[in-house]
């Protein structure tokens, strides 16, 4: 399989390459050049299959070339064989239509760990081929962020750099990144929004002294959703969920909380290779840009408002930009041209073809406080499941929606309830405890580095503490 670039201009790369570049160097992002497809028989003939051979089917034709089946698979047994759950990703019914997908039986307690288990994994693999040494640069609003530390830290040849947005995240969250104490690990505080991490983050990529693939000194590479492997690794449980609920002979709706686009477009990319999906409902919170590039086609950024769902207070949604560019005709030059009125005035108007071809299989929901601390509430009080305030939103716009009462709703139930103790307590009168496998968090000390929100100091920073390329 060839990856292509949203931008049009980056080389076209295989699945090791776009993996170990994380984001194309014209600052696109990359996507397979076509989407496999299953037939509806291959898909019944998935039904019953273990996560792990559920996940090499699914991921086999995306890795074509760089794996082989049996890589695959050790590598997958490896990352699944960390989670707490049986299933890996276990299905709960709430009631006649709706459902949650438990996504949180990970080491870190968040959907992250579905893709970054296997994530860290790779990266060990394709290194051990050569003699390089990766610089990880990532953002976090609070999950990806200790995913991604759990899953490289006291690995050869990789340093992670991880910024997240000073004073935003949860105590827990900021403990689960503060506490790992390895010498490859690198907690920076910034001052400022997960927006302006995750355009450092970009901008790093692309700068002539840092990134090796511009002649500067760093192999540098993404943890974030930006690199294609978080997708993939995501698109396995919309198939594992659908194909328990009778796909492909029926049909399935989905309910995402939804901040970087990555999730949901995983459901995308599921849709895509012919797992009969209803609709993808994009539930945000009240950094809304994704509600209404969807629902008007009006994709402009404001201010981002710190919630009680912090990991979706995110305004810059990167991932919408495989989806707009698929949507558009997958023309690289014209995607190109529409990033860079973004970049400039932080506002773009969907095109027709954008807005249509969205319409065909997204909704969107922009839910409150009020909404969110509501659907915690029925929840517990109705069905006896707690819910942490990311996946409450998931519900409050699923139980909103209009999909047929026939369709089953599966929302997906993005982190633990324990990482938001205060929130969840608030609405449910219920403080969840956190799992014993996450150990004595509260004891531990921490390492943080605090740095002002500007380019120069973080690049500084990494420039003096990451290992050079070979
Ligand atoms: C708990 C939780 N829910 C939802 C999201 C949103 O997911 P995405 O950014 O893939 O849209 C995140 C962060 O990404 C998260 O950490
Ligand atoms: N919500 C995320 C933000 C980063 O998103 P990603 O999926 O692109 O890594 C977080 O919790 O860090």
């Amino acid at each position: 399989m060839k990856y292509i670039s949203t931008r049009g201009s980056a080389p076209a790369l295989d699945f090791e390459g776009v993996t170990l570049a994380g984001l194309a160097s014209d600052g696109g992002l990359y996507v397979p050049e076509h989407w496999p497809r299953f037939s509806e028989y291959e898909i019944d003939a998935m039904a019953g299959l273990s996560y792990v051979e559920l996940a090499v089917k699914v991921m086999g034709p995306f890795v074509a070339g760089s794996l082989t089946e049996d890589e695959l698979r050790e590598l997958c047994t490896r990352a699944y064989g960390r989670f707490s759950h049986a299933a890996v990703t276990p299905l709960v019914q709430l009631d006649q239509q709706h459902y949650v997908l438990e996504l949180f039986h990970g080491p870190t307690l968040a959907f992250k760990d579905v893709a970054l288990q296997l994530l860290g994994r790779l990266f060990e693999h394709f290194l051990a081929k050569g003699d390089d040494h990766l610089t990880i640069v990532g953002a976090t609003s609070g999950d990806t962020g200790s995913a991604a530390i759990d899953a490289v830290a006291g690995r050869d040849r990789v340093d992670i750099f991880m910024l997240h947005p000073k004073g935003r995240v949860s105590d827990v969250q900021r403990r689960q990144m503060t506490t790992v104490r390895a010498p490859n690990v690198h907690n920076l505080a910034i001052e400022g929004s997960f927006d302006d991490a995750q355009a450092m983050v970009k901008r790093m990529f692309g700068d002539p002294e840092m990134a090796s693939s511009k002649g500067g000194k760093f192999r540098i590479s993404a943890v974030n959703s930006i690199n294609w492997a978080r997708l993939m690794a995501q698109v396995v449980y919309y198939f594992a969920s659908a194909l328990q609920l009778g796909a492909p002979h029926r049909k399935v709706a989905f309910s995402v909380p939804t901040g970087n686009f990555g999730d949901v477009f995983a459901g995308y990319v599921a849709a895509q290779m012919g797992l009969p999906i209803e609709r993808l409902i994009v539930a945000t919170n009240v950094n809304d840009i994704l509600h209404r590039a969807l629902s008007s086609g009006d994709y402009s950024a404001g201010t981002v408002t710190p919630t009680a769902a912090p990991s979706m207070d995110i305004q810059v949604s990167s991932n919408f930009e495989r989806l707009l560019f698929d949507l558009g005709g997958r023309d690289g030059h014209a995607m190109a041209e529409q990033m860079r009125g973004f970049e400039a005035t932080k506002a773009m108007l969907l095109t027709n073809a954008q807005r249509e071809g969205a319409a065909a299989l997204f909704t969107s929901a922009r839910v409150d406080a009020a909404e969110m601390s509501g659907a915690m509430a029925w929840a517990a009080r109705e069905c006896g499941e707690v819910l942490d305030p990311h996946t409450a939103i998931g519900l409050a716009a699923a139980r909103a929606s209009d999909v047929a009462a026939a369709i089953p709703v599966v929302t997906l139930a993005t982190a633990h309830p324990a990482k938001f103790p205060d929130a969840v307590e608030r609405a449910t009168g219920i403080r969840p405890s956190l799992p014993a496998r996450v150990g004595d968090l509260f004891e531990r000390t921490e390492a943080l580095v605090e740095l002002p929100g500007e380019y120069e100091a973080v690049a500084e920073f990494v420039a003096a503490h990451a290992t050079p390329s070979a």
